[in-house]
C-alpha cells in the first residue's frame, strides 16, 4: 500500500487568512504537513508528498511534483499504481499513528474518513476503478463513485482523522488536541484559547 500526502505549496490555507499573514500560513501548513508525515510514520508506512512544486527545504520523504489541481494529481497516482493507495491530507493536525492505523487496517475496497462539512480528509483505494473528486461535498461524492463502479465503501468515523484545518475556528482543536509541532507553533506566536461563556475560541495574545 502506498500513502501519499497531497500538499499545496504556494499560497497554502487561504481560509486562514483572518488570522495568520502570508508567512505564517506557508509555515504553518509546513508545521501540520511535518505532523501528518510523523504520524504516518508512526504508523509503520512511509509517506509520499505530492507537492504543487518543488519543496524547498529538505524532507525525509520521498516528494513528488505535480502542478495539476488536486483531484487531477491525486488521479494520476491511482491510475499508476496497481496497489491500494491511501491518500491522507496535510491539514490533518490531530492525527496521529493510531489515529490513521484505523484507516489504513480497515477492510473494504474504498475506505473513507469524511471531514466536518462535507470533505473526504483520508482515504483508502482498493478498488482499481476509484477515482477521486475533491472539493465541495466531496465525500458524497466518493459515495456515489463507489456506487457507481460496485465498490462497498467503509467509512472511519474518527474526531482526528475528521479534523482538518480550515478556518480559524479549527485552531481551537489544534490547541485542544494536537500531539505535534503544530499546536507547538500557535502556541509560541501568542495563540491562547479563548473561553467566553459557553463558547471556546482563539485569540492572539497582544490582540
Ligand atoms: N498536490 C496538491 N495538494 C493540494 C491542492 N490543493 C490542496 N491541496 C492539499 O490538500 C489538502 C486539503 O486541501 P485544502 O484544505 O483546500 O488546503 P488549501 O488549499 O491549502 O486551503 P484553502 O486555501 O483554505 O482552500 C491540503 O493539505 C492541501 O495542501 C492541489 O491543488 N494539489
Ligand atoms: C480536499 C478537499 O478539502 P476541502 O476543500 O473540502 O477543505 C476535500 O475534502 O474534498
Amino acid at each position: 500500500m502506498r500513502v501519499v500526502v497531497p500538499y499545496r505549496v504556494r499560497d497554502p490555507k487561504t481560509r486562514l487568512a483572518p488570522v495568520l499573514d502570508p508567512e505564517e500560513r506557508v509555515a504553518f501548513s509546513r508545521a501540520m504537513l511535518d505532523d501528518v508525515l510523523a504520524a504516518v510514520w508512526g504508523a509503520g508506512r512511509v509517506p509520499e508528498v505530492l507537492a504543487t512544486e518543488p519543496l524547498d527545504a529538505d524532507l525525509p520523504d520521498p516528494v513528488a511534483v505535480d502542478a495539476r489541481p488536486l483531484t487531477d494529481a491525486v488521479n494520476a497516482v491511482l491510475d499508476a499504481a496497481g496497489e491500494p493507495v491511501a491518500v491522507v491530507a496535510a491539514d490533518l493536525a490531530l492525527a496521529t499513528p493510531a489515529a490513521l492505523a484505523r484507516l489504513f487496517d480497515a477492510a473494504g475496497e474504498v475506505v473513507l474518513a469524511p471531514g466536518r462539512g462535507g470533505g473526504t480528509n483520508a482515504l483508502l483505494a482498493r478498488h482499481p476503478q476509484f477515482r477521486v473528486d475533491y472539493h465541495g461535498a466531496s465525500y458524497r461524492d466518493h459515495l456515489s463513485a463507489c456506487e457507481t463502479i460496485g465498490a462497498h465503501p467503509v467509512t472511519v468515523d474518527s474526531y482526528r482523522l475528521g479534523t482538518d484545518v480550515d478556518e480559524p475556528a479549527d485552531l481551537v482543536e489544534v490547541l485542544l488536541h494536537g500531539e505535534g509541532v503544530a499546536g507547538e507553533w500557535l502556541r509560541d506566536r501568542g495563540f491562547v484559547l479563548a473561553v467566553d461563556g459557553g463558547r471556546v475560541g482563539v485569540r492572539r495574545e497582544g490582540e
